[in-house]
């Protein structure tokens, strides 16, 4: 079976607020990034990776590689508007049209390669592989009104990537008008009317967005080499 990753690094990471976007900051010894792709090549390396960056940053990403020496092999696609149109530029690059494709964000470096597994194995089993986690915190739910009320969060997940699918049946869904809520791939999936399967993410896969995930991501990249 034909299999895929697209890394979505489209973004320019307004809210970490760095000159260089998130996706080019090193933790450890290289780029967030180079660690994202590696863990999907370790994981398999017959793995079609797809890179979306801004078309503005392609020759930043050539010097990088240099700098760092990065061998793993990619393809570099061009990213758009917003993340919706990222992933979908993404999708357009895949020269197949039958098997899976996992979808990730670049900023995510810390998934497990298990995970990466799970999705893939859900998503041929039941067409989607969503990787999400329990809260560990109390929710409330607020009111135009200001008011609050008390949520049951065994029945809430934080959604993760990766984000993995039938290639067939996720390019349909997005061939639609971006929608203000498509803040995820499930959502756009499930806007066809098909469910989603969930399947554990892992705690450690954190979204680098704020300066903070930064010396959280250094602490977690020193405990996986111990
Ligand atoms: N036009 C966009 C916007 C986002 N992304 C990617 O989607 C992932 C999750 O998005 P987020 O964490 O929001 O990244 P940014 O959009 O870069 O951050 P911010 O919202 O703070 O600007 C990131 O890997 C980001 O690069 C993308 O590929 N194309
Ligand atoms: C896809 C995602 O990482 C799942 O949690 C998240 O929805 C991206 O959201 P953002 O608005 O781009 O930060």
């Amino acid at each position: 079976m034909n299999r895929a990753a697209i890394i979505v690094a489209g973004g320019r990471g307004t809210r970490m607020g760095t000159p260089i976007p998130k996706q080019y900051l090193e933790i450890g010894d290289k780029p967030v990034l180079m660690h994202t792709l590696e863990i999907f090549h370790k994981f398999d390396q017959s793995l079609d990776l797809i890179l979306v960056i801004p078309e503005n940053d392609f020759s930043f990403w050539e010097e990088l590689k240099d700098k760092f020496g990065f061998q793993v092999p990619h393809q570099v696609v061009a990213g758009g508007k917003s993340r919706f149109q990222s992933v979908k530029n993404g999708l357009g690059a895949i020269d197949w049209d039958e098997g899976l494709v996992a979808i990730h964000d670049g900023v995510r470096p810390f998934v497990s390669k298990e995970v990466i597994g799970k999705s893939f194995e859900e998503a041929e089993r039941t067409g989607s592989g969503i990787a999400v986690v329990p809260l560990k915190d109390s929710i409330r739910k607020l009111t135009d009104e200001n008011r609050s009320f008390y949520q049951e969060r065994q029945y809430f997940r934080l959604v993760q990537t990766p984000q993995t699918f039938d290639l067939g049946k996720i390019r349909q869904a997005f061939n639609v008008t971006e929608l203000h809520h498509f803040t995820d791939d499930a959502t756009v999936y499930e806007h066809q009317g098909w469910q989603v399967s969930l399947i554990a993410g892992n705690a450690e896969n954190i979204k680098i967005t704020t300066p903070e995930d930064m010396d959280y991501a250094e602490f977690l990249l020193q405990k996986s080499k111990t």
